[in-house]
């Protein structure tokens, strides 16, 4: 198979020809799939795009005219597909379903621990000799109550973690699982409770059209005041100006971003050498109890690794003609 990797870096070059057991034709590109680079994947069987890849009805349409049968996505989200036209069109898509939730749920805690101890600013400080601790008081965790939207592999992956530092636990689910309340000792609530209780809220339910903005002006009203909102799904679910609002007026206490509504076209890139055009996300970047990582929750060696074998199993699959356990159905 000849297989046109979209939005590649390094790292994904080097996974992807480690996890190449099969010899076939990979031929990496830096720009991401979408309706105007769409010509580059001619003579390929396979494109292979991640999460900013923009896989529209347009975009299909052509990869189907060039004979591309395949979409072997190198993420777990699909919200950059659309699926529907894909299955329209006859063209498969395949997705990674599960490489290592325990990677993006230790990041949530990279992230949530600098806010609470206020890391970040400890770091800048000693590197300026400046060891006074005036401003730096954080709080707990123990006895905390941490809830989870979305409570699937990363948001049990996260439940198991919390429950280590002593959290007391609640999850929101579209299926709550009375297992997992077993498993973990968490209470499954209806989310305005979950918004209500928790002093952490952490999101890990995918982008849906009704999930988007799940996270709104009025949602933040809702909250405890002064509670911390983590989100490493997908950065659609929450509205960005409303939480620059709830920023502003202390509602909300403190935000760890490593995904962000408008990232397409910022994350992953080097844009240090030009003005940062999307003025929410500037302001968001000068808070102090905001820390914005790049869309990083699943860039770990297990992670990459995993990612990379699922993917070149569901093109040997496809090449195969047997069934693709991991497709995408509308
Ligand atoms: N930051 C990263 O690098 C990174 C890496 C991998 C995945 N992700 C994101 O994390 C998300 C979660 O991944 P996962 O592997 O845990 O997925 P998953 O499918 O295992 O879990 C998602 C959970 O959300 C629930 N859900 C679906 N719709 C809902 C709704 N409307 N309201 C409440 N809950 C709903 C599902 O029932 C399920 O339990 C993915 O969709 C992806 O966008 C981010």
């Amino acid at each position: 198979m000849r297989i046109a990797v979209f939005d590649s870096k390094r790292y994904d070059r080097i996974a992807l020809n480690d996890a190449n057991h099969a010899g076939h034709e990979l031929e990496f590109f830096d720009d991401r799939l979408n309706k105007s680079t769409v010509p580059l994947a001619a003579g390929f069987d396979v494109v292979c795009p991640f999460v900013n890849d923009r896989v529209d009805e347009a975009t299909l349409t052509e990869l189907k005219r060039l004979g591309v049968g395949h979409v072997a996505l190198r993420s777990a989200g699909y919200n950059g597909v659309d699926i529907a036209a894909a299955a329209r069109l006859g063209i498969v898509v395949t997705r990674v379903p599960a490489y290592s939730p325990e990677a993006v749920a230790e990041h949530v805690f990279a992230l949530l621990l600098t806010l609470v101890r206020k890391t970040h600013r400890a770091f800048n400080r000693v590197r300026d000799a400046n060891f006074s601790l005036d401003g730096l008081v954080g709080f707990n965790l123990h006895g905390r109550t941490f809830g989870v939207v979305g409570a699937g592999k990363i948001g049990r992956a996260a439940l198991d973690i919390a429950n280590g530092f002593g959290m007391k636990l609640l999850a929101y689910d579209r299926t709550p699982d009375p297992a997992l309340e077993q498993a973990v000792g968490c209470r499954f609530v209806p989310l305005p409770e979950l918004l209500a209780q928790a002093d952490i809220v952490s999101l890990h339910a995918p982008l849906f059209p009704e999930t988007r903005h799940m996270i709104s002006a009025e949602s933040l009203a809702t909250m405890k005041r002064g509670a911390v909102i983590i989100n490493t799904s997908r950065g659609g679910l929450i509205d960005s100006s409303a939480l620059l609002d709830a920023l502003k007026s202390g509602q909300v206490g403190g935000v760890g971003l490593d995904v962000y509504e408008y990232e397409e076209g910022v994350f992953f890139e080097d844009l240090s050498g030009s003005a940062v055009q999307d003025d929410v996300l500037a302001r968001l970047t000068t808070f102090p109890n905001v820390v914005i990582t790049s869309h990083q929750g699943f860039l770990t060696d297990e992670a990459l690794a995993a990612i990379a074998e699922t993917v070149m199993q569901n093109v040997a699959d496809f090449a195969a003609g047997k069934p693709l356990v991991n497709a995408v159905l509308p």
